[in-house]
């Protein structure tokens, strides 16, 4: 229906008197992509999204839009539509009229406005709600009625700024299906601001680890999980635990750390040297209760803690200078040999469960 438009994002920075909330980071969003940028409370995720839809000037950069540079214009003029966190539905006017409202600021006839806002209405299943006004109805459907606005103007990108915070969880979880499929039917791109890793996971095709102002990854769902580039990734993911220390032999293959007052890891992937302090990772899933065969691919220590959660059991261990480390065992494992708080147990994983996690440059 609508024509989808690549973003591109050259050395972008903002700047606040003091403070750099975005610091020149560079991105491609391709046409047609699913894109969350993820990452905790002041980030600079909302200053990005608000910088491509031009409700915050740049401070140094540019964006471009399709091959269209959008840096100075005005919003509507970028072919980009923004759904805000709250609503903001005008109360004193119907769902139809809300929807259509930009077309009569374009100045679109009403009968020509209104027919196409009871179409956007239908994409969004709300078309039966189209002379209700807003406080008639519930958060998700006012919410969809805000969608229904921002996609009457036929944008080539459609921006999303925590659509989701404001629902409860089930609807969270309904309305993050309804999400997918609007952007699967239109085909347009989407670039979506959330601070959980679920919702990232379940919707992107790319997402956006950001960390103070820059971008920690930028990569498909499964490898941000499988290959967090960072110890900040790999933390803000979760299911991995970040094991610090330093490199004490390095082939091309991987490296053996050290870490202070314990003992020492392998892992596979990234060219270290002797010396440098580094972060490796190990998948929390990948741990197995039982004796490495192999060194440096496990250790004993103390158990912690232990969370029985159904089909799995988690359990918290520290030990050869590791503190709480967390391995995630089938409830059948765990059951076969069971361990309590305060027992000595060994932990085990494979090389390939163990990678080295880059630095941030910059
Ligand atoms: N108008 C402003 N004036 C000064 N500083 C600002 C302004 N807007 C944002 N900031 C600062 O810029 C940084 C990034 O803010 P931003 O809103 O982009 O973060 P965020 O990742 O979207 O966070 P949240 O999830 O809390 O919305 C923060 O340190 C914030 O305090």
């Amino acid at each position: 229906m609508s024509k989808a438009a690549a973003i591109d994002i050259a050395s972008v920075s903002k700047v606040y008197g003091a403070t750099t909330a975005v610091h020149a980071i560079s991105l491609k969003v391709p046409a047609g992509s699913y894109c969350c940028l993820l990452g905790p409370s002041g980030c600079g995720k909302s200053t990005t999204l608000r910088m491509i839809a031009g409700h915050e000037s740049i401070s140094s950069g540019d964006i471009r839009l399709g091959n269209t540079v959008v840096t100075d214009l005005p919003p509507a003029r970028r072919g980009t539509a923004m759904m805000f966190q709250s609503y903001a539905l005008f109360p004193h006017i119907d769902v139809t009229d809300n929807v259509a409202f930009s077309l009569k600021m374009k100045g679109v006839a009403k009968d020509e406005r209104r027919a196409k806002a009871l179409e956007m209405l239908k994409l969004v299943q709300m078309d039966p709600y189209a002379t209700r006004r807003p406080a008639q109805l519930s958060g998700g459907q006012q919410q969809r009625v805000a969608l229904a606005r921002a996609l009457i103007t036929d944008p080539e990108a459609l921006l999303l700024d925590e659509p989701l915070s404001a629902l409860d969880p089930f609807l969270k979880i309904r309305m993050r299906a309804e999400l997918k499929r609007l952007q699967t039917t239109l085909g347009i791109t989407f670039v979506h601001v959330t601070h959980s890793q679920e919702e990232a996971m379940a919707l992107a095709d790319l997402i956006v680890v950001m960390n103070d102002g820059r971008i920690e990854q930028a990569a498909h769902p499964r490898e941000v999980f499988e290959r967090p580039a960072t110890a900040f990734v790999a933390r803000f993911m979760g299911d991995h635990n970040v094991i610090s220390g330093r490199v004490t032999a390095a082939t091309e293959s991987g490296v053996t750390v050290a870490v202070p007052s314990g003992g020492e890891f392998t892992a596979t992937g990234g060219v270290r040297e002797v010396g440098e302090s580094i972060d490796i990772a190990v998948r929390t899933d990948k741990v197995r209760i039982g004796a490495s065969d192999a060194p440096g691919l496990g250790f004993t220590g103390i158990v912690d803690n232990i969370e029985y959660r159904g089909a799995s059991v988690k359990l918290t261990v520290s030990g050869a200078g590791v503190q709480d480390f967390t391995a995630i065992v089938s409830d059948a494992a765990f059951f076969a040999a069971p361990v309590k708080v305060g027992d000595a147990a060994s932990l085990a994983w494979g090389p390939e469960d163990s990678i080295v996690l880059g630095r941030l440059d910059s």
